[in-house]
């Protein structure tokens, strides 16, 4: 079983890229216009230089003096190509960003869809957040290559290309001493980018954990100050701190020095073209305007040279945000729909496991081939010490993972021929703290699979017995319950998750018991909930209370992944097994 996400796929810069296009197919849509669109722009760029050229030579320094009106039709004309070009590269832009979003809003649904169809066990393996930063930041690092990066490195090739030919045309000597005067960047320009990433790789683990260490210390205020450890923790923050500003001045010390390399080097490329231009003209085999245009050529080299290595390295990033997305992608789900998916009508809840093992991927075997049948309409309460498989047992009568071998069977129906959408409505699992979303009482109840409207809603309150709670609330059933649940008691969150499962209306309920203590008026309300939801359900409730197995219809006993005694309280208490053992030493403990 492949559970485990791989860090990143292990395609090669062109595969991951092909791949990457593949994924997000709306990236391609209209690129051969944008790419002429974009040669269009930049060939506009050529503008300036030849303009002045041509307003020097035969307008400014015309044989028979300066002939004004052929220097405005000159400008007028670089103008309009200028205007043009300028509205060409701002479509090009446009049409880039709509183009960028549209595929990786494609590559983020994707993504986030596929997330939610990989196993509880895929999603426990992988660390949620880390999941979550697949699909945001990611996502980010690819975008920030697709709206400029791929683009720009194209056209930087192309600007090099058009103002050497450019130059060549005016005089192939100084084209060859400006490349020559570059040449030194091109070899030094990705040394310097790779210390600039370096450095700032630097800072964002620095920033990681000055944001650690002052989160801890608010997070943690009450320990540390029932400890008397604010002086250490302040000295903790205060490394944290330090440690940023160095590591963040070092990075910029390096972009300065790199950006005034840059800028040295385009001047000493200027001065050598100034010199040898000037000694060219004076032997009469280059013009004034030439000269002119050949200076301005020079400073759109500048640019390119310094930004090639700049995308060069977004590129990396890309690749690497791709790769880290595709491999979620080739993840596969483990829990799919069947092809094929049982057309039998719903029956009354019966549970069966048969010959049940079951490993979670890489670790050793936890259920060793379990058969239990959970008769229709019975309270069940599996016991056993921590770490025995309760929960892992559970799990699967909820298919959230499959079983290494044997099946599970709900009314005679192995779980994996049903859709899982018919499952989901037929077994719901409520588990020990289930999750509040930002909202009221109301729209936290009402998230089941049907949208459940106000009237189902007190329904369901007033079945379980909670509107005496509820009318204790400032806006009863519209109180804001706060992030995940913030405002409420843990009591409070279970009666929220008793009502939903209510609402939910399946046939079969798998409890996870809440471990957190609670005080005893809202215990007395969940346990009262907890009857009227089970009444008339198959359930089956991990126990972690003995005074739920007693009440339950049958009592399931797991020990070290075997399910090693079941029968009724009174019988299995008066067994001697390890039930009766497990009982005695929790009614000493309780008395
Ligand atoms: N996601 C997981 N990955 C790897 N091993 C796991 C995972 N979840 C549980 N286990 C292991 O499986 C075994 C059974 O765990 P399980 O949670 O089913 O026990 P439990 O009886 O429900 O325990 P508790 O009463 O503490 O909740 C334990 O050894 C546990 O360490």
């Amino acid at each position: 079983m492949s559970a485990r996400i791989s860090s990143a796929s292990d395609l090669g810069v062109v595969g991951t890229v092909r791949r990457g296009v593949q994924l997000s197919p709306a990236l391609t849509d209209g690129l051969t216009a944008t790419v002429l669109l974009a040669l269009v722009a930049t060939a506009g760029r050529m503008v300036v230089p030849v303009t002045i050229q041509q307003a020097t030579d035969h307008g400014v320094l015309a044989p028979g003096g300066p002939d004004v009106g052929r220097v405005l039709a000159v400008c007028a004309v670089g103008l309009a190509v200028l205007l043009l070009t300028g509205q060409a590269s701002a479509l090009v832009n446009v049409r880039l960003y709509r183009t960028s979003e549209r595929g990786l809003a494609q590559l983020r649904v994707r993504t986030f869809r596929h997330v939610h169809d990989l196993s509880a066990l895929t999603q426990s393996a992988e660390r949620r957040g880390a999941l979550v930063s697949r699909v945001t930041s990611d996502v980010d690092t690819i975008s920030t290559f697709v709206q400029r990066g791929g683009l720009t490195l194209l056209l930087n090739a192309a600007q090099l290309l058009l103002a050497t030919v450019a130059m060549v045309l005016y005089d192939w000597r100084l084209a060859l001493l400006v490349w020559l005067c570059f040449a030194p960047m091109a070899v030094l320009a990705p040394r310097a980018q790779r210390a600039i990433s370096a450095a700032y790789a630097e800072v964002r683990v620095r920033v990681g954990a000055m944001l650690a260490a002052v989160g801890e210390s608010v997070v943690g205020a009450e320990t540390i100050r029932a400890y008397g450890a604010a002086r250490r923790t302040q000295r903790r923050i205060d490394h944290a701190v330090r440690a940023h500003r160095g590591a963040a001045v070092r990075a910029q010390t390096r972009v300065s020095l790199a950006f005034s390399s840059g800028v040295v080097l385009s001047g000493v490329a200027l001065a050598a073209v100034v010199v040898a231009g000037t000694l060219l003209g004076a032997a009469g085999q280059l013009s004034v305007g030439a000269l002119l245009a050949v200076l301005f050529l020079v400073q759109m080299f500048t640019g390119p040279v310094q930004n090639a290595t700049e995308m060069l390295n977004e590129l990396q990033n890309a690749v690497a945000g791709w790769r880290r997305v595709i491999a979620v992608l080739e993840t596969p789900a483990e829990v799919t729909d069947p092809v094929r998916p049982t057309t039998a009508p719903p029956g009354p809840g019966r549970l069966e496991l048969r010959g049940v093992r079951f490993a979670y991927p890489g670790g050793p075997e936890v259920l060793h081939g379990v058969d239990l049948v959970i008769p229709a309409g019975a309270r069940v309460a599996v016991v056993g010490r921590t770490g025995s498989g309760k929960t892992t047992l559970v799990k699967l009568l909820a298919r959230l993972m499959d079983p290494t071998a044997g099946r599970v069977l709900l009314d005679g129906v192995d779980l994996r021929d049903l859709a899982l959408r018919d499952l989901r409505a037929r077994v719901v699992l409520v588990p020990q703290e289930g999750f509040l979303f930002d909202g009221t009482l109301a729209e936290n109840i009402a998230y089941g699979p049907a949208p459940a409207g106000p009237d189902r809603v007190r329904h369901a309150v007033a079945a379980l017995g909670l509107e005496a709670w509820t009318d204790t609330l400032p806006a009863g059933l519209d109180t804001p319950v706060g992030q995940r649940g913030e405002s409420l008691s843990a009591g409070e969150r279970q009666l929220v998750a008793l009502a939903r499962a209510y609402l939910a209306g399946a046939g079969v309920l798998l409890l996870d018991e809440a471990t957190s203590a609670v005080d005893p008026a809202t215990e007395t309300r969940v346990s009262r909930a907890l009857d009227r939801l089970t009444a008339g359900r198959t359930s089956v409730t991990v126990a972690h209370r003995l005074a739920t197995a007693e009440s339950a219809d049958l009592v399931v006993v797991v020990d070290d992944g075997r399910v090693v005694e079941v029968g009724t309280h009174p019988d299995l208490a008066a067994a001697g097994g390890t039930y009766a053992r497990m009982h005695r030493s929790w009614v000493t403990q309780t008395a």
